[in-house]
């Protein structure tokens, strides 16, 4: 038995934007190290808002965040950096950085004082770009690279922050079932024993293909946690989504969610 903390921790965590919307409602849970962890669920259920308060980026309206068994609260966005990166599902205008630029980012906790980058960051965001197939494309602006390659960079600012957790929102939006698999082998391959991964991700067949636990969210609350293949099931899609869905297992064992019918009301 070990008595150290989990990796991630949050504990009856709650935000209510400035207009009194209650987004994320006491959710409480754990994640342990080296797993990659689905954040399932529908549109607007609180997902980016949760990992936002996780990472600071929001306010939180009250509960906490431990990592490692530390609070967030009261934490240099620095402090947290160090513990934290984060792969955004939107790119802001300032991605007009090249490709080196944008990875040599990951590495701004660790630069002391001046913007001063050694020569191991410089040996580190190399290799990273290599790893990440991105290293040909290093001169490029990320707003000239195609959705696939932006977002192999973007993991690659991610990775080499060295962070403890790494917050990933929608990593495979836009992108066709080979380039979602490879984002999906990439993340895979990353988590490490020391090191999470949270991946917010519309395509649930993907999330029950690579992550051995999975968090389903459902107006701002928790409404499942475990391993995918034992808690998504044709009656959560139903209670989650309004869907009716055929859930099963192909000749390999991987759970497929093949979606039939909207069974709440249109508003047309
Ligand atoms: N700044 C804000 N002020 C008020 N309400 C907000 C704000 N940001 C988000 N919301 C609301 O909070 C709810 C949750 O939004 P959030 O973006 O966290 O959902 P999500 O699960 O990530 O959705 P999606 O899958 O569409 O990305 C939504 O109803 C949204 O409109």
């Amino acid at each position: 038995m070990t008595d150290e903390p989990p990796l991630l921790e949050l504990s009856g965590l709650n935000k209510i934007y400035e207009n009194g919307f209650h987004a994320v409602k006491n959710v409480s849970f754990t994640i342990e190290s080296g797993l990659l962890v689905g954040l399932i669920g529908p549109n607007g259920c609180g997902k980016t808002s949760m990992m936002r308060c996780i990472n600071q980026m929001h306010k939180i309206s009250s509960g906490d965040v431990l990592i490692d068994g530390e609070s967030v609260l009261g934490k240099t966005p620095a402090d947290i950096a160090r513990k934290v990166s984060n792969v955004p599902a939107e790119l802001k205008a300032s991605f007009g950085l090249t490709v080196y630029e944008t990875v040599m980012l990951g590495r701004y906790p660790y630069l002391q004082n001046v913007w001063w980058e050694t020569d191991e960051d410089e040996d580190l965001v190399e290799d990273v770009m290599k790893k990440f197939g991105v290293y040909e494309l290093r001169d490029r602006p990320l707003n000239m690279l195609s959705s696939g390659e932006r977002q192999r960079a973007l993991i690659a600012k991610a990775y080499v922050q060295e962070p403890r957790l790494m917050l990933v929102d929608e990593p495979t939006a836009h992108l066709d079932m080979k380039y979602k698999l490879e984002v999906m082998e990439y993340l895979n391959a990353m988590v490490k024993k020391d090191m999470s991964i949270l991946v917010a991700e519309h395509d649930i067949s993907l999330m029950a293909r690579y992550c051995k636990k999975c968090i389903i969210m459902k107006r701002g609350e928790i409404y499942a946690i475990g391993d995918p293949k034992e808690v998504i099931t044709e009656q959560l899609i139903q209670d989650v989504y309004e869907v009716s869905a055929s859930v099963g297992f192909d000749k390999d064992g991987e759970l497929f969610v093949l979606p039939k019918r909207y069974t709440g009301n249109y508003h047309l």
